[in-house]
């Protein structure tokens, strides 16, 4: 039999009573290990061999882990510190980390384990260190220990050190090869090289030898490094999804400023000028002149309503309404700045019902960053202009809408918006932690709102958020992993958002 000659080395390298690897047939042949693998693959195809595939987890220790198994955890750094400054007794912080010679991110990193892991509490400044603790017993200590070692630790401990970015963990194939009772036969009877190339050279062009020689095959399972071309965000492809969907539903698309007068933004909403959401504490305002298109006669509908209610038996604010607290401009904390000019016709003139309308843009809140808040993140606007609508279709028309993510188990819970009654949130169960999470938030515009647009049927309406979409599509936990320096990589190179 004529075989590459790859492929006949590896056959003679091979055993049929002992799996050999990759690695060691690569060792034997003196072959690169790719080549081994092409070779393997074409001669298992062929029936020659077989072979046992097993995924192996490697774990590596960060810089961060190695620093830690020779000089110890700061934890116990600090704990040590805290005993030789006084014996078991409370003492002054400050004494103790400069005793500790922990510096930088490691003084926190140290504290905020000292209470989790048992050695001691922190009170007011003070550290009491438990006399009773062992750091010599230390579970993470002995695993980094171990680790350096090449033993073995338990996967307890392991998601630990995963968690404080000590460990990773790389997914490896190892791929065992055996001779198969026709390899054996094929050995017995001979088997010869045969020539073969892997290349066409200009000389074999000029020379015609090309006609003659035999070309390797094309291995097309030959592990490969990875080709990583550009490609768009899975939160904006995500939103182009949501897009089609809303569409789909028939709903058409509002655009508008992410800049916009407060007039819009708020008191459209009866929202009244003293609510603490419009303060600087939550919003980000603009030092930008006032802004000047907005309609006089909308102007007044709405300090109306704010003062005095709408209706017979309305009731207002009874404070101050200015205008010039109206015009200023910020950056909106909804896009229900969007639905209100759509609304009230200033944006394609006045709208008889049915109507339907949605966006999917962008707002800013002036929130603390945490896993599930961002300082600018991507609304879900809709509404819904209609005779006799009820929450029942506002139910309908989410369960609808999250079926084509495959989320089908949408809850709802009573909510307080100044400009909608009744007012819901929804929630959706996150996938891997089982934590019900906050999806957005709903209701039918009020008359207050409404009658001032001059809108005289119902309006059904909601802000959902992307984000949260996409963390219960793709069952990450922390908004972070899709945005900022701290992002997922393989998370944002692999996910694949189905159209
Ligand atoms: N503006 C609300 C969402 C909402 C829109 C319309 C009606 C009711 C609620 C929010 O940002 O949370």
């Amino acid at each position: 039999m004529r075989l590459p000659e790859s492929q006949v080395a590896v056959l003679n390298a091979a055993s049929a009573t002992d799996e050999q690897t990759i690695a060691q047939l690569a060792e034997e042949t003196d072959l690169k290990p790719e080549t081994v693998t092409g070779a393997v693959f074409d001669l298992r195809d062929d029936g020659l061999v077989s072979v046992t595939e097993t995924v192996e987890e490697d774990i590596e220790l960060t810089d961060e882990g190695v620093e830690y198994a020779d000089d110890g955890l700061p934890e116990v750094r600090l704990y040590r510190a805290a005993l030789d400054v006084d014996d078991g007794e409370s003492v002054p912080m400050g004494q103790v980390i400069g005793a500790s010679s922990l510096g930088g991110p490691q003084v926190d990193i140290a504290l905020s384990n000292f209470a989790r892991k048992g050695y001691g509490r922190i009170d007011s400044g003070e550290l009491a260190p438990d006399a009773d603790a062992d750091p010599d017993s230390d579970e993470e200590a002995a695993a980094l220990a171990a680790l350096v070692a090449g033993d073995e630790v338990t996967a307890d401990v392991l998601d630990q050190l995963e968690s404080r970015n000590l460990v990773v963990r790389h997914e490896r194939t190892i791929r065992a090869v055996t001779l198969t009772d026709e390899g054996v036969t094929a050995l017995m009877e001979g088997v010869e090289a045969a020539e073969t190339v892997d290349r066409l050279t200009p000389e074999m062009l000029t020379s015609g030898e090309w006609e003659d020689v035999e070309f390797t095959e094309y291995n097309v399972e030959a592990d490969a490094p990875g080709v990583r071309g550009g490609k768009k965000h899975i939160l904006r492809q995500t939103a182009d999804r949501v897009k089609d969907v809303l569409v789909g539903m028939g709903f058409a698309e509002m655009e508008g400023p992410h800049a916009d007068a407060d007039f819009w933004i708020n008191d459209c909403l009866f929202m009244p000028q003293d609510h603490p959401a419009r303060t600087h504490w939550d919003r980000f305002a603009l030092d930008v002149p006032p802004m000047e298109d907005i309609p006089e006669d909308l102007i007044d509908r709405v300090r109306s309503a704010h003062l005095n209610g709408v209706g017979d038996d309305g009731d207002g604010y009874h404070s101050p309404w200015s205008e010039d607290f109206a015009r200023a401009v910020a950056l909106r904390g909804h896009t229900t700045s969007l639905s209100m000019r759509y609304l009230s016709g200033h944006e394609v003139g006045e709208l008889e019902p049915p109507q339907r309308y949605f966006s999917v843009e962008k707002v800013y809140r002036n929130d603390t960053l945490d896993p599930t808040h961002l300082l600018e993140f991507y609304q879900i606007e809709g509404w819904v202009m209609a005779e006799d609508l009820s929450v029942r279709d506002l139910m309908g028309t989410f369960e609808e809408f999250y079926s084509h993510f495959g989320i089908t188990d949408i809850q709802f819970k009573p909510h307080y918006n100044p400009y909608t009654e009744p007012s819901f949130e929804l929630f959706g169960r996150h996938p891997e932690t089982g934590e019900l999470i906050e999806i957005g938030n709903s209701g039918m515009f009020r008359e207050e709102v409404l009658s001032p647009l001059g809108v005289e049927c119902d309006v059904m309406a909601w802000g959902l958020a992307l984000e949260r979409l996409l963390m219960l599509m793709y069952g990450f936990d922390d908004i972070r992993d899709v945005h900022g320096t701290m992002c997922d990589l393989d998370l944002l190179r692999e996910t694949e958002v189905l159209k």
